[in-house]
Parts: structure tokens; C-alpha cells; sequence
């Protein structure tokens, strides 16, 4: 049985595909278990399916942590961080990736495509798999994120 805490769920739409599976092995490289859940292939799909499934898989236990990529990276995270507890960071350098997991424990990293090349999304990965949260007074800053239900 795959181990959920070992496991990242990756997506992507159409312009985001080939970089997402560009991606799998530096998952794989981290000793990490890749759950993809599509697109895969050149067909025009939409982005918000493909953030919402990453969402699911992650609230549903299925996986801790995620990778999402669309053309920009903006769309797919919007829709990603409409679900509670997932805290997608839209990240296109290293620092930027090291602080969202040190500062906002972002458990999903968005990638945008036709944004940043592969090296650049291949670091910001390895980045992003590599860092710890640094907890402390970052972590009643991360407790007002989700608005409270009415
Ligand atoms: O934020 C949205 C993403 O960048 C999409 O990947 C993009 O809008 C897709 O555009 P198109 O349908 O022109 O390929």
C-alpha cells in the first residue's frame, strides 16, 4: 500500500504537462512516490479540474504534498487554494520556493510553464521537497489563512 506521507499528487493542464512529467524523477529523486492525476496529453483541458484533483487527494489523505502546472501557474493555483488546509505557492525562483515552505508550510508548489524553464522548475522542486517549516511565529499566521465557516 502506498504511505500517503510519501507521496506527492501532481497535475497539470495542457500547457503544463510536459513539464510536469519532465518533473517526475526529481520527485522520484527525493525518495517520493509520484500520484499523477493528469492531464496527459496535448488536448485543451481546464486548469481547475486539474487543481481541484491535486486538492482532493491531498485533503483526502492521499498524498501530503503537490505539484500543479498550467501555462503561467496562476489559474491552476488560484483554483488549487480554494480548498481548505492546501496552501499552494506560485513560485518562479528558489528563494521564493525555500520561503513558502519555511515561512507559509505551502504544501503544494504551482509552476507555470511557459513562465520558467525546466532547470529553474527542476530547482524550485528540489527546493520545495528539501525544506522544513520553520514553525514558531509563522504558525498563528497560517491559522488565519482558512476563513472560519460561518
Ligand atoms: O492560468 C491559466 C493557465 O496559464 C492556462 O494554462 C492558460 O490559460 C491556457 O491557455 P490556452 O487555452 O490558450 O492554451
Amino acid at each position: 500500500m502506498t504511505d500517503a506521507t510519501n507521496t506527492v499528487a501532481i497535475a497539470a493542464d495542457h500547457a503544463g504537462y510536459t513539464l510536469k512529467d519532465q518533473l517526475k524523477p526529481v520527485i522520484e529523486a527525493h525518495g517520493l512516490t509520484v500520484l499523477d492525476l493528469g492531464t496527459n496529453g496535448p488536448d485543451r483541458v481546464d486548469y481547475p479540474d486539474f487543481g481541484h484533483a491535486v486538492a482532493v487527494a491531498i485533503r483526502t489523505g492521499r498524498a501530503t504534498r503537490g505539484l500543479v502546472v498550467c501555462g503561467t501557474g496562476i489559474g491552476i493555483s488560484i483554483a488549487t487554494n480554494r480548498h481548505r488546509g492546501v496552501r499552494a505557492a506560485l513560485c518562479h525562483d528558489v528563494t521564493t520556493a525555500r520561503l513558502s515552505r519555511q515561512h507559509n508550510d505551502a504544501n503544494v508548489l504551482a509552476l507555470g510553464a511557459r513562465i520558467i524553464g525546466f532547470e529553474t522548475a527542476q530547482d524550485c522542486l528540489a527546493v520545495f521537497l528539501s525544506t522544513a517549516y520553520d514553525g514558531g511565529r509563522h504558525g498563528d499566521r497560517i491559522a488565519k489563512i482558512d476563513v472560519p465557516t460561518a
